[in-house]
């Protein structure tokens, strides 16, 4: 890619956020390599999270999964097992960090807000205003088996039941008026006018009815991010979020067309269309020449899709258990089974496993490829590889003309993966300046350069009205 004038682009002044997003539950993060780390000790934890402060990062970023994976019943290995619940380690690390965010995935299906608005509140006070929420509305009836008489709600249901719960969460956390003492001889004067507003909700799924206990944080109430590709999750995300964690981060294209549709939901809703950071999961790869990073690129898929995994991903495809065979052999001979999609295998489940099985066998027969190898070319394909250099032109590139605001990183490897990224990609990115030199302010919202949250826009826009 060749350099552009930098003020030639519609976006001249845009810069990248990154977060890390340390995952757990996968098979990217490579578990066998000799550089390969626990996933579980805590000083895992610290040492990434230290690290992306380091390189001037946005946020530590956790998933959740409140149940390992299962396929027709049987445990998914590639799980990780072992990792104490995020808000939980988010305020560990809140301890050992003192400016980078720190975001839990916690799910709006299973939770009630009169606890889970608290508990994001005290990891908001505690960092000092660094708290995110990923809210996300789990898509497994495995996992609902365990919450919830009844468990699982269908896709409609999941998103009506997330928007009321953020619209009481936010009740709670607002209710506590800036300016309210925090200290427990006042926090008795709750009679006061103003100081703190008793939170009355009776609503189709939940009834609350709460003096919210804990002030506000420094920078209001923590971050909402959203993670969800439909049309409904689009909308949620164009009417609460401030951030999108999104799965559109590989192709220029697709990253541009997602934005615009995010942009154009934030215009319908009477949202600025900047109003809202767009950061999709990514995997960066670097090398110190295109070739040395296309080599390792083989090396680590090879390492990420290994026979176990390989065969566990077909299985899921054909819908049929394929665990004894040879992965390094030829496709299977079967059709795929297909059957209603019931909700257990969540956002996995392929919607036209034939389709897919057939493109697979024309693929794999024209370059003689085995099973193994036909996953690591046409599977999922994720991530940026290049050289340092290279990639922040690439980056300048997506980030100047909108279609990212940034990007969640996955490393591969744990605890060093972010090494080389904080190392060799950040000083590119600093000297094109699409990347900070130092932390911008001190809390979550500050760094990614969010406006106030959106409850006391229109709470001021109704007192100046009123
Ligand atoms: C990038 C991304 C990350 C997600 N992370 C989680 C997660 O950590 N835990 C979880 O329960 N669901 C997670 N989800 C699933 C969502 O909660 C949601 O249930 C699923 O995407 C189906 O909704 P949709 O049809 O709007 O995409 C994630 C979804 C996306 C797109």
């Amino acid at each position: 890619m060749t350099r552009t004038d930098p003020l030639d682009v519609p976006r001249p002044h845009a810069q990248l956020h990154f977060g890390v997003f340390f995952q757990g539950v996968n098979h990217w993060t490579i578990w066998s390599a000799p550089d390969s780390g626990s996933q579980i000790d805590p000083a895992s934890f610290r040492r990434v999270a230290q690290t992306a402060e380091r390189g001037l990062f946005d946020a530590f970023f956790l998933g959740e999964g409140l149940r390992l994976r299962e396929v027709d019943g049987k445990i998914h290995d590639l799980d990780v097992a072992g990792r104490p619940d995020a808000i939980t380690q988010l305020a560990a690390l809140a301890a050992v960090t003192r400016r980078i965010g720190l975001v839990s995935t916690s799910n709006s299906t299973f939770n009630e807000p009169a606890d889970l608005a608290r508990r994001l509140s005290g990891l908001d006070l505690l960092s000092e205003g660094r708290a995110g929420w990923n809210v996300v509305t789990t898509d497994n009836a495995w996992t609902g088996a365990n919450f919830r008489r009844g468990g699982y709600l269908d896709h409609a249901d999941r998103y009506r039941r997330a928007e009321e719960f953020l619209t009481v969460a936010r009740a709670l956390w607002d209710g506590w008026e800036d300016g309210a003492v925090a200290d427990s001889a006042r926090a008795r004067e709750w009679s006061v006018p103003g100081a703190v507003r008793r939170v009355h909700h009776r609503g189709p799924q939940f009834d609350v009815d709460l003096a919210p206990t804990l002030p506000r944080s420094a920078q209001g109430h923590p971050v909402i991010f959203q993670a969800g590709d439909s049309g409904e999750g689009r909308d949620f995300a164009a009417r609460n979020a401030d951030v999108v964690f999104s799965a559109h981060g590989n192709d220029f294209d697709d990253a541009l067309a997602f934005a615009d549709d995010i942009r154009r939901r934030l215009r319908a809703v009477g949202r600025p269309d900047d109003d809202l950071r767009i950061l999709p999961g990514t995997e960066i790869i670097l090398g110190a020449t295109e070739e040395e990073a296309q080599e390792k690129k083989r090396w680590i898929r090879l390492q990420q899709v290994t026979p176990a995994t390989a065969l566990g991903i077909a299985g899921l495809l054909w819908g049929i258990d394929l665990s004894d065979r040879d992965a390094d052999g030829p496709l299977p001979k079967e059709d795929p089974v297909v059957t209603a999609n019931d909700g257990s295998f969540g956002a996995r489940r392929i919607a036209d496993p034939r389709a897919v099985v057939a493109e697979w066998r024309a693929k794999a027969e024209a370059h003689g490829w085995s099973l193994r190898e036909t996953i690591i070319a046409l599977g999922p394909q994720r991530g940026h590889v290049g050289t340092p250099s290279g990639l922040a032109d690439k980056f300048a590139h997506f980030v100047r003309h909108g279609a990212i605001d940034g990007f969640n990183v996955t490393p591969y490897l744990i605890p060093d993966g972010l090494d080389d990224i904080v190392d060799l990609l950040v000083p590119e990115l600093q000297e094109r300046g699409i990347y900070r030199t130092e932390y911008t302010g001190t809390t979550l919202r500050e760094n990614l350069g969010l406006r106030e949250p959106l409850t006391h826009r229109s709470a001021r826009n109704r007192r100046q009205a009123g």
